[in-house]
């Protein structure tokens, strides 16, 4: 059976079963978090998958993960509505009063027989707004929550520009050659860049010089990609008009101009659900068949399980790799009864499905052995087939 080790609260209640068992040891076959940090320390030979529900992957040192063998999954996209909204909740917040209204209203007593109606309204003049009907809206980062913005906000009325490193083919976008032009002409800019070597303090002193005034500033992405002492300075030199956070710092706290929020964007009870359930399927399916879903690390492989083992293969792409493979299976007169493979960013991952029946265990150990030998080989697995024999 598998050691699961949680690091964030998962419900596991359906999943409870005889493939794996939740596990506190530092060196269990797979880790399953949020967007908590994974300490380098658990990256062990043993671990086979760090699965994260949820998009960003900037608490993994992927890196080590790799070179380990070690998958990384995450789930892309599966929250993208719900960030979407909260930006919405929050654009129509920079410009409409609503906190100080609500506020007032719960404070505001009339004496018995007064009209309350008349007492609001006559304070209603401290409250009026703008509209975002009409403002540009600039993105940074035109990814799954980007798109998916500019769609719902180009249907409110307002124009979109945007900027990603590769050119997308959106309709209601357009898209600008670099960052800086759309911080000159935006209203609105919001950041929904991953966390990268590229993109760490991305935006700080000569970029919020570039906006305007009366711009807001959102940080969807990741609190690193904005210098924070910039930002302070920026806001106190009204050189643009507030900075909404997800990602709380202390020395954003208590400024009139910036909202700090908890790292909500994700936090709803679809998102969550969605994201933990299909995080846990595709742990169990790599755990179980090898199959790769959604990873950041291996590329894309799901072959049907139709054989009594399978060997899965993850290795640095070289010409002759399976020259090497081809040569030690066919020693052990080992049948390639199917296999898939694909590569990404120069590793390549495959799956093989065989049958051993006709060798000892001994020499089963052997043959892993030497295909763990093969010049660029990082991981081999042998699976038996959980279904026995149900396939057929
Ligand atoms: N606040 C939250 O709770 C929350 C929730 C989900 C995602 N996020 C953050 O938002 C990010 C985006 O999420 P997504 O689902 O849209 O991801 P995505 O991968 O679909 O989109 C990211 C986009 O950024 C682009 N990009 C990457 N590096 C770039 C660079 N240096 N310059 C310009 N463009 C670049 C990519 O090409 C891609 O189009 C995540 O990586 C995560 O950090 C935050
Ligand atoms: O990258 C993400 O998916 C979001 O930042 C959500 O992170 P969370 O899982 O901690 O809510």
């Amino acid at each position: 059976m598998f050691e699961v080790k949680t690091i964030d609260r998962f419900d596991l209640t359906d999943f409870a079963g005889d493939v794996f068992r939740t596990s506190n040891t530092d060196t269990p076959d797979a880790i399953l978090v949020r967007s908590s940090k994974v300490d380098d320390s658990l990256i062990s030979k043993r671990l086979l998958l760090i699965a994260r529900s949820g998009t960003g992957t900037n608490t993994i040192n992927v890196d080590a993960a790799t070179a380990n063998g070690t998958a990384v999954f995450n789930t892309p996209g599966v929250n993208a509505n719900a960030v979407k909204e909260l930006i919405i909740q929050n654009l129509f917040r920079c410009l409409r009063p609503l906190n100080g209204a609500v506020q007032m209203m719960q404070q505001l007593k009339v004496a018995p027989g007064e009209d309350l109606q008349a007492a609001a309204e006559a304070k209603r003049g401290d409250f009026i707004g703008e509209e975002l009907y009409g403002r540009t809206l600039g993105i940074l980062g035109l990814g799954t929550i980007g798109q998916r913005l500019a769609d719902a906000c180009y249907h409110m009325g307002m124009q979109i520009i945007g900027y990603n490193r590769s050119f997308k083919n959106l309709r209601h976008v357009q898209q600008l050659d670099t960052i800086d032009e759309v911080l000159e002409q935006a209203d609105f800019v919001v950041i929904l860049l991953p966390l990268t070597d590229q993109t760490n303090q991305l935006l700080s002193t000569k970029q919020f010089e570039m906006m305007k005034d009366s711009a807001y500033l959102l940080n969807f992405g990741r609190g690193e990609i904005v210098d924070n002492q910039a930002v302070v300075s920026a806001l106190n030199h009204n050189e643009f008009a507030g900075y909404v956070c997800d990602f709380p710092k202390t020395e954003l706290q208590d400024h009139p101009k910036i909202t700090l929020l908890p790292h909500l964007g994700g936090n709803t009870i679809e998102a969550l659900t969605h994201s933990a359930n299909l995080i846990l399927q595709n742990l169990l399916d790599f755990l179980e068949y090898g199959t790769v879903r959604s990873s950041v690390n291996f590329p894309r492989v799901d072959l049907p399980f139709m054989s009594n083992q399978r060997l899965t293969f993850f290795f640095h792409a070289r010409d002759t790799f399976w020259v090497d493979v081809a040569g030690i299976m066919s020693r052990y007169d080992l049948p390639v009864q199917e296999m898939m493979g694909n590569t990404m960013d120069g590793y390549g991952y495959t799956i093989v499905n065989t049958d051993l029946a006709e060798i000892t265990q001994q020499q089963t150990q052997t043959l892993l052995n030497e295909l763990n030998q093969i010049d660029g080989m990082i991981r081999v697995r042998l699976l038996n087939n959980p279904t026995q024999g149900e396939w057929q």
